[in-house]
């Protein structure tokens, strides 16, 4: 499938390339300010953070180390299942570390609130989240949330690491994901 069938799979782009880039630049300024004379550890949620994690680290002014973790909640489906499993753990020892999680989105906030938890539990000396989406209206647990990109409506999007069964991640915009496509997967 090429570039113009697929463009046919969206209801609407919420976010370009360039607005993505932008507010990413704003938010490593603050991170530069908030973490001055302390080392970071970039902690990427696999598969979906990849993008901000690449664009994120790249717009830092400065040192970093990075580590990733893949959990799922998700499975293929468009709902959360509540279940956070490790499917991959971080290699890094956490002890003192100042962490910071990097995530595409917060949804229901099942994962990360979990994963928060999970992480400062490890003896960490801070760990904040920054995620690139985030959507008020969807949250099912608060989720302290340091820097945050977007607040986006509560629908189904795509894109940016965004998927739908493993589809779409690489488009460059944060899109919504038109109704039909997931009505077609369920005949
Ligand atoms: O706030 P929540 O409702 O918990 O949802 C957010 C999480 O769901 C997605 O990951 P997913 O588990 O689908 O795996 P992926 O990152 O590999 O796409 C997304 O990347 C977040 O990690
Ligand atoms: N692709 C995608 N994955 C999600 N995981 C939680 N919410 C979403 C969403 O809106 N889109
Ligand atoms: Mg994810």
């Amino acid at each position: 499938m090429d570039l113009k069938d697929i463009e046919q799979d969206l209801a609407g782009v919420l976010h370009t390339e360039e607005e993505l880039h932008a507010r990413l630049e704003e938010l490593a300024r603050e991170i530069e300010r908030d973490y001055e004379g302390r080392s970071i550890l970039l902690v990427g949620v696999l598969r979906g953070a990849v993008m901000v994690m690449a664009d994120l680290s790249r717009a830092l002014r400065r040192d970093v180390e990075m580590d990733w973790m893949a959990v799922s909640s998700y499975g293929s489906g468009t709902t959360s299942s509540g279940v956070v499993r490790i499917l991959k753990d971080l290699d890094t020892d956490l002890t003192d570390r100042d962490v910071l999680i990097v995530e595409d989105i917060i949804d229901s906030g099942l994962t990360l609130s979990w994963l928060q938890a999970n992480l400062r539990s490890r003896g960490a000396a801070s760990v904040e989240i920054c995620t690139m989406l985030r959507k008020p209206d969807a949250l099912k647990v608060e989720v302290d949330v340091r820097y945050c990109g977007f607040d986006i409506p509560n629908d189904f999007v795509i894109g940016y690491g965004l998927d739908y069964a493993e589809r779409y991640r690489n488009l460059r915009g944060v899109a919504v994901l038109a109704p039909h496509v997931y009505a077609s997967a369920d005949d």
